[in-house]
């Protein structure tokens, strides 16, 4: 049996509840498979490809809190520290009702490899809660984070683990979670990433993941003789990624058709309107419904299952912005029929394993969420870099360092998937390439370092 059938059998035995995190693993180390032949007597020895796979260390905590009516509530904390090779721990913090140890480790795992992409310093890691922000009073959002860094606090640190924002954590937990911090530790120092522009914050930060993905799809785009000018985008989600994708999107000249919550999707052939929908979004925090109701071309579609959702309209390009496995087989099938030339990912693994596979075989151009999201992170790290100075950027500065970095990102996975000769439906394997580009740095460290 191969190394890599023999680790991938005892991940499956020993994460048998965790699907999520198997699905991650399963993508990556499949795709890996010609560089761990290419070196398979070294990694079998140094056991590296399950080093990689078994998180440094995984932290589950109480987090205990008292809600408006004096009841208390008790949430799950998770912190999994995947990998610090390359640099200190990395990763956002996910606040959500579905959040598990699972989802957690598929999103520290990714965040390896992501994170190794961005060419910047720094080791993946991820947390969260099964805490639920919608409908929450500030200050119940206010109790609760402070009791969640009331524990985080004891292992994290600028020069260990830097968490950050993601599903449910925006900038007023991450300001109630610094704030806790500062108090605890009695320092003011970057342990948060996505903090405010008055308090050691990044220009661009807010708006990084979803710019820099629409900097790697027109990257992609070009480098296949084509334009995205005039042509026509699909979006789920109307969160941080989503609102800043479709916002670059438009000043591309990409007129984007939809978006989505929890709860349904809008269809606006005019093209959504951005500052209506950070009003909704980002200001009432309310729900697409109110999108729909002070826009009169758009239309509002509550979410059934089964249903294509966005996906099932005639689009160039695809921009799943939402969350895990939203963007399945029959999805993918109805975007072919339609004429997608391209799926690029602003979400963590927002397409299940078959539809990738299909949407790869029939030709359109797909960019894992690994590297096509790896702004955000990113510019993270440029944050870091800010608060090590002192000293704070332009926004200007900022956005050419992200967009330098997202086309070097794409140079580098096109470059790996050429040097393996990995290619699927007449285009090179991009997934494969950014598995390939990512795990080579990180297992030069690992190796450098020896056992550890
Ligand atoms: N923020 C960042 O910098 C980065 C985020 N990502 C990834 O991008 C994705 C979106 O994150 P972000 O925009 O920050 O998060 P937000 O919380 O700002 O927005 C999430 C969006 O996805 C929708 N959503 C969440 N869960 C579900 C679900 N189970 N089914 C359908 N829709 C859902 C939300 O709808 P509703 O409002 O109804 O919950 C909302 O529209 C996630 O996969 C995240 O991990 C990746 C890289 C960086
Ligand atoms: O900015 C960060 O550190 C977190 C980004 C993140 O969670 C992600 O890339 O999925």
């Amino acid at each position: 049996m191969s190394y890599v059938d023999e680790v991938l059998e005892q991940l499956k035995k020993k994460n048998a509840s965790e699907p999520e995190f198997l699905q991650a693993a399963t993508e990556v180390l499949d795709s890996l498979r010609p560089v761990i032949d290419a070196n398979e007597q070294l990694y079998r020895k140094e056991a590296i490809l399950e080093r990689i796979t078994e998180p440094d260390r995984q932290i589950m905590f109480r987090v205990p809190w008292v809600d408006d009516n004096g009841q208390v509530q008790v949430n799950r904390g998770f912190r999994v520290q995947f990998n610090n090779a390359i640099g200190p721990y990395k990763g956002g913090l996910r606040l959500h009702p579905s959040v598990n140890l699972g989802i957690i480790k598929f999103l520290g795992f990714e965040q390896i490899f992501k994170n190794s992409l961005t060419t910047l310093p720094i080791g993946g890691g991820k947390g969260g809660s099964d805490f639920d922000p919608k409908g929450k009073s500030d200050r119940e959002i206010m109790a609760f984070c402070q009791s969640f860094m009331t524990e985080l606090s004891k292992y994290i640190g600028a020069d260990v683990d830097v968490p950050a924002g993601d599903i449910g954590t925006g900038a007023r937990e991450i300001g109630f979670m610094f704030g806790q911090y500062k108090r605890i530790q009695g320092m003011f120092e970057g342990v948060l990433t996505g903090k405010g522009l008055t308090w050691g914050g990044s220009l661009a930060r807010t708006q990084a993941t979803g710019y820099g993905l629409l900097y790697l799809t027109d990257a992609l785009w070009r480098d296949h003789g084509k334009s995205l000018e005039g042509k026509t985008a699909a979006v789920s989600g109307s969160g941080n990624v989503a609102i800043y994708a479709i916002e670059k999107a438009q000043q591309l000249g990409v007129k984007v058709v939809t978006c989505s919550d929890s709860t349904g999707w809008i269809y606006d052939p005019e093209g959504i309107d951005v500052a209506l929908l950070k009003e909704v979004k980002e200001v009432k925090r309310a729900r697409l419904t109110e999108y729909a109701a002070a826009k009169s071309s758009a239309q509002y579609f509550e979410k059934k299952n089964g249903e294509h959702g966005v996906w099932q309209y005639k689009v160039d390009l695809a921009l799943p912005c939402a969350t895990q496995n939203e963007l399945d087989l029959e999805d993918a099938k109805m975007l072919v029929s339609n004429g997608v030339t391209s799926v690029t990912e602003g979400a963590n693994m927002p397409t299940t394993l078959e539809a990738t596979k299909y949407l790869q075989e029939n030709g359109v151009l797909f960019v894992g969420g690994k590297a096509a999201n790896a702004g955000g992170v990113a510019t993270s790290a440029l944050e870091m870099s800010q608060n090590s100075e002192r000293l704070s950027w332009t926004f200007e500065e900022v956005d050419s360092k992200l967009k330098g970095i997202m086309e070097t990102i794409y140079a580098n996975i096109s470059d790996a998937a050429k040097r393996y000769n990995m290619t699927v439906g007449g285009n090179d394997d991009y997934v494969a390439g950014a598995n390939i580009a990512g795990f080579e740095k990180v297992v030069d460290a690992m190796l450098a370092q020896g056992v550890c």
